[in-house]
């Protein structure tokens, strides 16, 4: 049959109550409520394999430890296991706790239908405990009563006291001063409430209380289930205020409910009974329980949170509660569920991740303490609350944009990516996740960023050693720019060995040998710092990268500091071409050298047009002070540099050297660098 085109006749409307006063609308919800957790009745009678003994102690005891008082524990009438436990756990508690540590004040609940065996069995299994409640139910809507038990009004009422009465008979006024000496509570749900006129409602109630008669100080609890979930919730708040202002004696008895999900809205419906004049709420972990299960604890109890009260239960390890539930109830938990999903403190879109990325940092920079005001975009919980780490809050797919990719980077290798990198490495990330068509994990990303900018290993470049040098000044052909070799090194050694002044300059030379693509080179440039010195040298060997933007920041802290450096670079003569480089080292003018070789590599590798290996055209001569200079470097063996005769005047460069050990020269010039890239910046005005 496919759905009906008129359900109005199969399907009645719910007839809401009339109630004009009502006063819940304009309550709120300021302090927790008592919680039951009845994970191990309703929840457990709901599975398809129900828990064993070992399994609901587990349970059990993590229910305690997350700080619950009032534990429904068994139907111990249905089963020996039930029965079992449920008198392993009176046993202990008798015992104080030896077992189960925290037992002492939690009252243990059990439930039994109107029949006296039954009644009898259950306060039985309770036998010799310190706090117990007994439960009993009976269905009092008319559907219930007409369909399952052929009961009128009157008789149910009737039914309904005797059993009471017999309670009583047998818990707190038993002749047995074991028994006795349990501190009892009584609990009655008329069951299917929901769908149960509110008048007979109260009737019943009145009837069940003058059969307890209960006290001021150990009130009845009147449970009021939405069996089956069956209109809006404010509906279900109007029934709840109605039950509360038409009772007498209301400081006789404790409000309770039990909401199920029918319809998919039992938190809702809990908080707004709650605003209705309910003070007790039960529930399961995560919201097991019969059809649709349960109102779910964790969600009332973090929705308290997040409105800044306390709710009396701890989820400061939800993941390890999560574990017990899953393994106990063999359901996992829904990936999107409220806190507790896999998913819930994830972003995966571009737009959310920049937003949360964006919130973590301005917490950051203002100092944040972990109990400061959460003013966070998109995540309404601070994921360390409950455990969850920050690591996991930004996943990236094909949908993820530069900021989540840099979160990533950000928190698995402690580098804080500028800007246009971030942009220029979330390309590459995009492309690889559409190609897999799948999330790329953490580790993957990090590995693609060590890839592109070669942080393991420099396919290309090595870096075998060098100095940096201050240059004397200054002929007028040592006048260069980043990007243009200087004309003295270029042309004639005399000249640059014999400077028109004898004054210093803030140039720099760099005198180095890289390898590159396994041939090692000796390399001479000048600039204003290291980074330009070195880019003048790879000038010239037809590497034609001009800085354009530079970053650096330390990594990690103390005596194992490094210094993380970014160079943007643009091809001569294509400002559309662009190339990050990244340099880690203790080093901060050698991160910064090794930056501009993984651009450099960028660059070679981008050029498809480059024959592999890439060998220079043309290697320029060297004066004789530059070879001076090489000389000094510590490569080859016995103080004979390997390149003293192909570095001569007029030999040419493209040196094949043995291999080399590296040297890094400790020379710290990285402010001086900076501010002097800086200001040749401004000087060409970019
Ligand atoms: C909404 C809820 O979750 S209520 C709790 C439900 N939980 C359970 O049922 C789990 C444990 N239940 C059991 O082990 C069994 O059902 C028992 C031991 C309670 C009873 O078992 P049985 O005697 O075999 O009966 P059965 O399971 O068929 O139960 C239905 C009978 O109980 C009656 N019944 C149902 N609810 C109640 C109640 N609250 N009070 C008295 N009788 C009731 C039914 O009318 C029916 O009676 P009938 O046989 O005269 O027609
Ligand atoms: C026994 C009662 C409280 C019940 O589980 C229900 O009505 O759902």
């Amino acid at each position: 049959m496919p759905m009906l085109k008129d359900p109005s006749k199969k399907y009645r409307k719910f007839k809401p109550l009339d109630l004009p006063n009502r006063q819940w609308p304009s309550k709120t919800n300021d302090k927790p409520p008592r919680w039951l957790a009845t994970d191990l009745r309703d929840g457990n009678q709901s599975l398809v394999d129900p828990m064993d003994g070992a399994q609901k102690l587990r349970y059990f005891k993590m229910l305690v430890e997350i700080g619950y008082k009032e534990i429904e524990v068994s139907f111990p009438s249905a089963s020996q296991t039930d029965f079992d436990f449920t008198r392993m756990l009176a046993e202990d508690q008798r015992d104080g706790g030896k077992l189960i540590p925290g037992i002492e004040d939690v009252y243990l609940q059990v439930l039994t239908p109107c029949r006296e065996e039954l009644i009898k069995r259950t306060v039985e299994s309770l036998r010799g405990c310190k706090r117990g409640i007994l439960h009993m139910y009976l269905a009092t809507s008319e559907c219930f009563r007409r369909i399952v038990f052929g009961m009128s009004e009157e008789q149910s009422i009737e039914l309904a006291v005797k059993c009471t009465k017999y309670a009583r008979s047998i818990t707190k006024e038993s002749d047995d001063a074991e028994i006795r000496s349990t501190h009892w509570q009584y609990e009655f749900s008329p069951e299917t409430f929901s769908d149960t006129s509110p008048e007979f409602a109260v009737r019943i109630c009145e009837a069940v209380k003058g059969a307890w008669e209960p006290s001021e100080e150990n009130p009845i609890i009147f449970n009021l289930p939405a069996t089956v979930e069956m209109s809006t919730p404010n509906v279900y708040a109007d029934q709840i205020e109605y039950f509360c202002t038409n009772m007498t004696e209301r400081k006789k008895f404790c409000v309770s409910l039990h909401p199920h999900n029918d319809r998919g809205c039992a938190v809702a419906a809990s908080e707004l009974a709650q605003m209705a004049g309910a003070e007790r709420v039960e529930g399961t972990l995560f919201g097991n329980g019969e059809r649709t299960g349960n109102v779910d604890l964790v969600t009332l109890a973090l929705n308290l949170y997040t409105q800044g009260i306390h709710p009396g239960v701890d989820f400061s390890d939800i993941n390890s509660i999560i574990k017990v539930v899953e393994e106990s109830n063999k359901i996992p938990i829904n990936e999107r569920w409220p806190y507790g999903g896999n998913l819930v403190v994830c972003a995966f879109s571009g737009s959310h991740q920049d937003a949360i990325k964006k919130g973590f940092q301005t917490r950051k920079t203002e100092g944040s303490k972990p109990e400061d005001p959460w003013v966070m975009p998109y995540l309404p919980l601070d994921p360390q609350d409950i455990g969850r780490t920050y690591e996991a809050v930004i996943r990236v797919n094909s949908q993820s944009g530069k900021g989540g990719v840099a979160w990533i980077i950000q928190n698995s290798l402690g580098l804080d990516l500028p800007r246009g990198l971030q942009v220029s490495f979330s390309k590459i990330v995009q492309k690889e996740a559409d190609a897999k068509g799948r999330e790329l994990l953490p580790r993957e990303i990090a590995g693609l960023f060590e890839d592109a900018y070669h942080l393991k290993r420099n396919p290309r470049f090595t870096l075998i050693d060098y100095n940096i040098s201050a240059v004397r000044a200054e002929t007028k052909q040592d006048k260069t720019s980043v990007g243009q070799p200087p004309q003295a090194q270029d042309t004639t050694t005399t000249k640059s060995t014999a400077p028109v002044q004898n004054t210093s300059s803030n140039k720099r030379q760099f005198a180095g040998v890289i390898a590159i693509d396994g041939a090692q080179h000796p390399l001479i440039g000048v600039g204003t710092g290291a980074i330009s010195s070195l880019a003048n040298a790879l000038h010239s060997l037809g590497i034609d990268l001009d800085v354009a933007d530079y970053k650096e920041h330390a990594l990690a802290s103390g005596k194992d500091v490094k210094a993380a450096t970014y160079i943007e670079c643009m091809v001569s003569g294509n400002p559309h071409e662009k190339v990050w480089g990244v340099g880690i080292h203790e080093d901060v003018v050698q991160a910064s050298l090794i930056a501009l070789l993984s651009a450099a590599s960028g660059f070679l590798t981008s050029r498809v047009s480059t024959p592999k290996p890439f060998r220079p055209k043309h290697m320029r001569d060297f004066s004789a002070s530059e070879i001076q200079a090489l000389e000094q470097l510590n490569v080859g063996s016995g103080g004979q540099s390997p390149f003293r005769d192909s570095m001569s005047p007029g030999a040419g460069g493209g040196l094949n050297g043995s291999p080399l050990s590296a040297r890094a020269d400790r020379v710290d010039i990285s402010k001086l660098e900076h501010d002097a890239w800086k200001e040749e910046e401004s000087r060409n005005g970019s």
